[in-house]
């Protein structure tokens, strides 16, 4: 925590003058207090056996076991440690600290070093991988069951970084990962673009003829649904958590009549075959956006160029959407993504004429947190706003040719 505390003495005195941003600051220094609180740190501490999942692959080092029970003391209390292998896997499944928190990490089996761990939902070769490797080319990518795997994985220090996919140029947002931005506490450091070719995958020795069904995860599916029909591939299409786990599967259950779109290396891996390639509906560039995750804001410099992600909900009065916006737009602001979501915990509201839905607003924008403009914008958008909390301030992806994503 001491490297954290000198970075929030930079922050504060390079913006002491700033009354939002200072007490923007404050509230990330309370969410660490508040985080310190939640999780016991020597049970999650990054170094030796103190770490519960450093602990916890050191117990599994055993080739032969399944499931695992182990106390590791800790300076106050036993935590309880449960590790599962999965049959055949090279993936520990590690229920730490059950009592408490039951949170349930997928991690790597034991690898010892000092790379920079990323968290990705999903299996080696789905596309979020590969974003951790271009995001972080030396990183040590750590897959995860679920996405809420993937954030408590970077909140109990057992990553270092997370890696989310959240909108992609012809599929859409990823809904579920917006949500999840907003119920856990982590700080958005990064994005990343990058061009998604699908591939249609089958076991070897089954021709296109042979399936009855194509699996993947939803957002391939819908990337790829013109061209599977146009290679007469009029069969049923049914999701799968995601896409190299759909060909884990395929390959792990000897399905013969279903195919399934995933990556090359999804196929290499799994020992798939290609039975077609390129197959996103978009061919002049399937591009999927990805944010990336820390424990720690980046501090936003002036210098660069900066986009900043916001969230707010509020009363819905008349253009209340309009003037929040207008805060930005008279600042010459450029507004790249409005996104809404249902008002988790009070989804609905009784006005005078009938029930409405109530949503939560988040907003990206070309511009630092460390500009004046920003900070005057947000402090007016405060005013309008019941809910405003700052997702992060971080250098945007520049690129302008798709191919070169
Ligand atoms: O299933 C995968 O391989 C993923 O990495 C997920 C995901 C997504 O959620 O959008 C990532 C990139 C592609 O857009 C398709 C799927």
């Amino acid at each position: 925590m001491a490297a954290t505390s000198v970075t929030v003495s930079m922050a504060l005195g390079q913006t002491l003058s700033v009354a939002w941003e200072v007490q923007w600051w404050r509230q990330v220094r309370r969410w660490w207090r508040e985080d310190e609180k939640r999780t016991p740190k020597q049970s999650i501490h990054r170094n030796g056996c103190r770490c519960a999942a450093a602990a916890a692959a050191s117990l599994c080092s055993s080739p032969n076991f399944t499931t695992l029970m182990a106390n590791i003391p800790t300076k106050t209390k036993m935590t309880n440690i449960r590790c599962t292998q999965q049959a055949g896997s090279n993936r520990i499944t590690t229920l730490t600290d059950w009592q408490s928190s039951c949170a349930i990490l997928t991690v790597p089996f034991p690898k010892h070093g000092c790379k920079l761990r990323v968290a990705y939902r999903g299996v080696p070769g789905a596309y979020t991988e590969a974003a951790a490797g271009k995001a972080y080319p030396d990183c040590e990518p750590i897959p995860c069951d679920q996405f809420d795997v993937v954030f408590q994985a970077v909140e109990q220090w057992v990553a270092d970084r997370a890696i989310l996919p959240v909108e992609n140029s012809s599929g859409g947002t990823v809904h579920r990962n917006y949500d999840l931005l907003l119920r856990h506490r982590l700080h958005i450091v990064g994005e990343i673009q990058m061009s998604v070719h699908h591939c249609l995958l089958a076991l070897p020795g089954v021709r296109k003829e042979n399936l009855t069904r194509v699996i993947s995860h939803p957002q391939a599916l819908s990337q790829c649904e013109h061209t599977l029909t146009s290679l007469g591939l009029d069969v049923s299409r049914e999701a799968f958590d995601d896409t190299a786990g759909a060909a884990e599967h395929v390959a792990a259950e000897m399905l013969r009549d279903t195919g399934v779109i995933a990556s090359v290396r999804a196929a290499e891996l799994y020992g798939m075959e290609i039975l077609a390639e390129g197959i996103e509906d978009d061919k002049s560039g399937n591009v999927t956006r990805f944010v990336m995750l820390a424990r720690e804001p980046v501090i936003p410099r002036r210098d660069g160029d900066f986009k900043t992600s916001i969230v707010f909900a509020g009363e819905e009065g008349p253009s209340f959407l309009f003037k929040v916006l207008s805060a930005l737009a008279f600042r010459d602001i450029r507004v790249t993504k409005l996104e809404s979501r249902p008002h988790k915990g009070c989804p609905l509201r009784l006005v005078n004429d009938g029930l409405r839905f109530d949503y939560m607003y988040y907003v990206d924008f070309e511009a630092s947190m460390a500009e004046t403009r920003v900070q005057n914008a947000l402090s007016e958008i405060h005013e309008y706003t019941s809910f405003l909390r700052l997702l992060g301030s971080y250098p945007m992806v520049l690129q302008t040719d798709p191919s070169s994503f």
